[in-house]
């Protein structure tokens, strides 16, 4: 039996072209996002992946992502779940701030920790841990269930909800998840083995 779990971060969205800092801002895709999360759609088809189920997050460019994704492999009937949970981390008092601005202003050290670190929160924001702390129980009670049931699997999320899994898909720690990241629309194709660890890791670069 295959285990199939592919992770795809969102395209491109409006507020990564300008370098804002987004979290739970609902913005859109760019016409770069569009083309990318297709792109990602026609790799996995060309690979003779398709899903049975797909989850993703309250978020409007995480969803339009997984609908394009679909298009693309003909299978926009299929069931689609979408869950707050998967979310991107949300970045509290720094959502809207443009990135390089944030270093001018607080140093680019003390940025990268927020952005990067595990366990430093952005003021009034999520840390990682705490987007661990919500999407993994998630994962663990809704996603894997269906992959060992040997469903095929989408995950359609975010830079840092994917990174929160990831974090434990390839057994991560707080040392080594800092250098993680993810491109927009680069869908990770994994094979779960039967005791749920990862048996496979092919990530479909442009
Ligand atoms: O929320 C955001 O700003 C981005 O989608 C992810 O940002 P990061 O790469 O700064 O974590």
């Amino acid at each position: 039996m295959d285990r199939l779990l592919v992770l795809a971060r969102h395209g491109q969205s409006d507020w990564n072209l300008k370098n804002l800092f987004t979290g739970w801002k609902n913005v859109e895709l760019t016409d770069l996002g569009v083309q990318e999360a297709r792109a990602a759609g026609q790799r996995l088809k060309q690979r003779g992946i398709g899903f049975d189920v797909v989850f993703t997050s309250d978020l409007m460019r995480a969803q339009k992502t997984c609908q394009l994704i679909l298009e693309e492999l003909g299978q926009t009937n299929i069931e689609v779940i979408h869950d707050q949970a998967l979310n991107e981390r949300d970045y509290g008092d720094l959502t809207g701030l443009n990135k390089d601005d944030a270093r001018q202003r607080w140093g680019e050290e003390q940025v990268h920790i927020w952005r990067r670190s595990y366990d430093v929160a952005p003021p009034g924001g999520e840390s990682l841990k705490d987007t661990v702390a919500r999407a993994l129980p998630y994962y663990v009670t809704n996603i894997l269930p269906r992959v060992m049931q040997g469903q095929r699997v989408l995950v359609a999320a975010h830079g840092n909800s994917l990174r929160a899994l990831i974090m434990v898909l390839d057994r991560l720690n707080s040392q080594t998840i800092p250098g993680v990241e993810l491109s927009t629309g680069v869908p990770l194709v994994y094979k779960l083995d039967a005791d749920t660890s990862v048996i496979e890791k092919t990530i479909l670069e442009a």
